[in-house]
C-alpha cells in the first residue's frame, strides 16, 4: 500500500464531495468514498472527487487517517457507533460536516477511547442542490466552518483538522455543541421549517385558485427556495434538533399571535414600527457575507425591451468566461426599461460580470 495518507468520505454528496475537492487541492492524499448510492461514488470517481470508493466500510475505515461523515446527521450518528467498535489508526481524526452536533458530540463522547480524536464540524454555506454532481471545492470560502472538538481532544489534533479543511478557504470558528445548535436553529433550522410551511400554505390555496400557481412563480420562489432542499436532510435535523425547534417554535407562535393583534386592531404606527423594526436590523446585517443561508449572487441589468439584448448580455458573459447559474427577466414593461436578473456562482464572478457589463454601457444593480 502506498504510504500516502488516506481520507475516508463516508457520504459522497454536495457537502462530502466539497469538502474533498478543497482536500484534494492541498493534499495529495488519497481519498475514499462509502454511500449507499454506488451511483454517487461512481459519478464522484469519474469527476475525479473521490480517488476510488469501497462499499467495505470497515476494511477501508482501518487504514484511514482521516474520515469525514458527510451523510444525513442521523446516519452520521450511527456510523460513529460502527466506527467505534474497530480497531482504527492510533491517530485518526474523525470529523462529520453535520447541520446538528448536539447528538453527534454525545455518541462520539460516549463511544470513543481517548486516542481517538472527534472533531465535529459545520461547514455553514451549501445549497438545496444534493449529490456529487453539485459538489464545488470554493463552496465554503469565506463561509463560517464551525467546529465542535469533544471534550478529550487536544489543540494539536484541532489544528491537524484546519490544516486539512484549509482547501477550503473557511473562516473556522470553534464552539461548543449546545451552543452551536442553538445558532443554527436560529438562523438556519428554523427558518427552513417557515420556508417548508409557506410553501405548503400556497399549495393548499392553489387547490382552490387556479392564479396561485401562477403568481407563485416569481419572487415566492426565490424567498422559498431552500423549501427544495433534500427532505431527507431535513427529516434528520428536525429529529436532532428538537428541543431547540420546539422552543423556537413556541417563541414564533407568541410573535405570531403578536402579529394578529396589530392587524385586528389596525394600528397605522404600530404596523408601521413593526415593519420599520424588521427592515432596521435586516438592513444592518452584512450584505455580501457568507452566512447560513446561501446569500443570491445576483446581478439586476437595466435592458431596454428591445430584440436581441439578453443575447447581447449572454455573449459579453460567454465571452469572458462567467459562468451563471439562472437568468431571468423579473420586470418588462412594453417600450420602458426592464429588469434582467442574472445569477452567479460566485461573487467574483459576479464582480466580473458587472464591470464587463458596464464597461459596454449597461447599467447595473446588486441589490434592489
Ligand atoms: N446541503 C447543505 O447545504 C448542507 C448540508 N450539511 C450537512 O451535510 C450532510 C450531507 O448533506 P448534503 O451533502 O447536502 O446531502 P447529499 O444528499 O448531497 O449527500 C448525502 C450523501 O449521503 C449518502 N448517504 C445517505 N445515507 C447513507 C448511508 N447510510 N451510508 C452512506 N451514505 C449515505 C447519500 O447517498 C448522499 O450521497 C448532512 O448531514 C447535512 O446536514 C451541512 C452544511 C450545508
Ligand atoms: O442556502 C441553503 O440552501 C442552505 O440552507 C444551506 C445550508 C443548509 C444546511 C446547513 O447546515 C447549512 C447551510
Amino acid at each position: 500500500m502506498s504510504n500516502k495518507e488516506r481520507v475516508l468520505l463516508i457520504g459522497v454528496g454536495l457537502i462530502g464531495g466539497s469538502v474533498a475537492l478543497a482536500i484534494k487541492k492541498e493534499h495529495n492524499a488519497i481519498i475514499i468514498g462509502y454511500d449507499v448510492k454506488l451511483d454517487n461514488c461512481q459519478l464522484a470517481k469519474k469527476l475525479q472527487i473521490i480517488d476510488d470508493y469501497t462499499e467495505n466500510l470497515q476494511e477501508e475505515a482501518l487504514n484511514a487517517d482521516l474520515i469525514i461523515l458527510a451523510c444525513p446527521v442521523e446516519k452520521a450518528e450511527a456510523f460513529l457507533e460502527v466506527l467505534a467498535n474497530l480497531p482504527l489508526k492510533r491517530d485518526v481524526i474523525i470529523s462529520d460536516v453535520g447541520s446538528t452536533k448536539g447528538r453527534i458530540l454525545e455518541k462520539a463522547e460516549r463511544s470513543f477511547n481517548k486516542e481517538v480524536a472527534f472533531i465535529g464540524g459545520h461547514p455553514m454555506a451549501g445549497s438545496h442542490k444534493a449529490g456529487p454532481g453539485s459538489a464545488r471545492a470554493h463552496l465554503f470560502e469565506n463561509a463560517f466552518y464551525i467546529l465542535t472538538p469533544s471534550r478529550n481532544v487536544k489543540t494539536e489534533k484541532i489544528e491537524k483538522l484546519k490544516n486539512w479543511l484549509r482547501g477550503t478557504k473557511a473562516n473556522f470558528i470553534t464552539m461548543d455543541s449546545s451552543e452551536h445548535d442553538l445558532v443554527t436553529a436560529v438562523v438556519s433550522h428554523f427558518p427552513h421549517i417557515v420556508a417548508a410551511s409557506l410553501v405548503r400554505q400556497v399549495e393548499n390555496h392553489a387547490s382552490k385558485n387556479e392564479h396561485v400557481n401562477f403568481l407563485a412563480a416569481g419572487g415566492f420562489r426565490d424567498i422559498t427556495r431552500i423549501a427544495s432542499s433534500s427532505p431527507e436532510m431535513w427529516r434528520d435535523i428536525v429529529r436532532h434538533n428538537q428541543s431547540m425547534l420546539l422552543s423556537l417554535l413556541d417563541e414564533w407562535m407568541i410573535e405570531m399571535n403578536d402579529v394578529r393583534h396589530l392587524i385586528r386592531d389596525g394600528d397605522s404606527d404600530l404596523i408601521h414600527d413593526y415593519f420599520f423594526g424588521a427592515k432596521k436590523y435586516r438592513d444592518s446585517l452584512p450584505v455580501r457575507a457568507k452566512g447560513a443561508i446561501a446569500a443570491f449572487y445576483d446581478l439586476y441589468v437595466d435592458i431596454l425591451d428591445r430584440p436581441g439584448v439578453i443575447s447581447d448580455i449572454t455573449t459579453i458573459l460567454f465571452q469572458e468566461n462567467i459562468s451563471i447559474t439562472n437568468i431571468r427577466i423579473i420586470e418588462a414593461r412594453e417600450d420602458v426599461y426592464g429588469v434582467l436578473r442574472i445569477s452567479f456562482q460566485t461573487e467574483q464572478d459576479l464582480e466580473k460580470a458587472r464591470k464587463s457589463l458596464q464597461d459596454r454601457g449597461y447599467d447595473t444593480y446588486i441589490s434592489m
